[in-house]
């Protein structure tokens, strides 16, 4: 029996400490677990930012798409998607059902609190054990069917978030197949392995969706939404709302925002596209920051080969960069070092 995303997190429990979120509604000041000492690279206001070119924005229906995409991964490691075919009704009602769910009263929220080893339901983010304070941020993720976790909150009405949600996914596979498809041509074309997951079945990848929710904050420039990080998925599709706070780092321009366009989604692409490239296709650094004057919402789609897939570079011309390994392996070693896994698994000598 093949090993589910859900499985691989399982080895890497976190204290709950990790996991339960704040009740951020009834706070009127930043308490000192969630100040965060104020960078060099800015206070997180976008005017200080966005010095130098934006992330680029590809027409998907444009005839030389793939080129510009090639270009975006390899320069940036991200870019915002226009044209992509999925309806704003779609998009809209996935940001409507996430505001739903994050307006609920904290007890309610924490009937779906994510287990010491589990993967879905309501938390913070993964990532939080490896920063020295808490974001201000709760989050929900998703893998396969999210009935299980909606009825732990809505015990008699979980099934419009469950139609929902459930459509989202599906648009968004379809969306990431065909970007995958693209990306692998431009790294010499699609092997019969990766055809079996790419445009497969759901449940022989890794897919998972994640909503964000950043509260108002009383005190946004000591704060931090969602801390600097790369994805683990080949590639991520992510729905911002209207409200300003992605950054993603760029070598010689620091922290650029990527302002929210209302009929774009942004495409990241994560490590393990990073490492099947070899080191051509960036893994974007990227961050959110929060503000006083409006919430924001976000929800990302994660996608990627199955967990047991083995993956390495695909290189014929150069030595590899990366050793082989699978993907339940790179989560394991990511699961203990955030920053440091690209590094473990590189075969070039210092
Ligand atoms: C599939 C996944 C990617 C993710 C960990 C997760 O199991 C589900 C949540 C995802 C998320 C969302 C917020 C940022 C992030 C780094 C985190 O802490 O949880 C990503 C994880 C990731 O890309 O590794
Ligand atoms: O909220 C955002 O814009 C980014 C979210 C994100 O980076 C993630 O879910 O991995
Ligand atoms: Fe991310």
């Amino acid at each position: 029996m093949a090993t589910t995303l859900s499985e691989a997190y399982r080895d890497h429990p976190l204290h709950l400490h990790h996991i339960i979120p704040l009740d951020f509604s009834s706070l009127r000041t930043l308490p000192d677990s969630h100040a965060w000492p104020q960078s060099e690279d800015g206070d997180g206001d976008d005017d200080n930012h966005g010095i130098g070119s934006p992330i680029p924005i590809i027409d998907l229906m444009d005839p030389n798409a793939m080129e510009l995409i090639g270009l975006a991964c390899e320069n940036w490691g991200a870019f915002q998607l226009k044209n992509h075919g999925i309806p704003l009704s779609v998009v809209e009602e996935v940001e409507e059902e996430a505001k739903r769910l994050f307006a609920l009263p904290a007890d309610r929220k924490l009937k779906a609190l994510r287990s010491a080893t589990g993967a879905t339901g309501y938390g913070r983010a993964r990532i939080s054990p490896f920063f020295p304070k808490h974001m201000w941020h709760e989050g929900f993720t998703i893998m396969g069917s999210p009935c299980d976790d909606a009825k732990k909150i809505w015990p008699n009405d979980y099934a419009p978030f469950c139609t929902i949600m459930d459509n989202y996914q599906k648009q968004m596979k379809a969306l990431a197949d065909k970007l995958a498809h693209m990306i692998f041509n431009l790294l010499g074309g699609i092997s019969e392995e990766q055809k079996r997951w790419i445009n497969g079945s759901t449940n022989n990848l890794c897919e998972a969706v994640q909503l964000n929710f950043y509260p108002r904050c009383p005190e946004p420039n000591r704060a931090m939404g969602l801390a600097p990080h790369t994805d683990t998925s080949l590639l991520t599709i992510l729905h911002q709302s209207q409200t300003n706070g992605l950054q993603i780092f760029k070598e010689g321009a620091g922290w650029v925002p990527v302002h929210p366009h209302p009929s774009s989604l942004v495409v990241h692409t994560g490590d393990i596209l990073h490492i099947l490239s070899n080191s051509r296709f960036r893994c974007a650094l990227h961050r959110v920051m929060v503000n006083s004057a409006r919430e924001r919402y976000s929800v990302a789609y994660f996608y990627g080969p199955p967990v047991d897939h083995v993956v390495s570079p695909l290189v014929l011309d150069s030595l590899p960069r990366f050793r082989s390994l699978t993907v339940k392996e790179y989560i394991g070693i990511k699961a203990k070092n955030l920053r440091g896994a690209l590094s473990l698994i590189s075969m070039l000598k210092n």
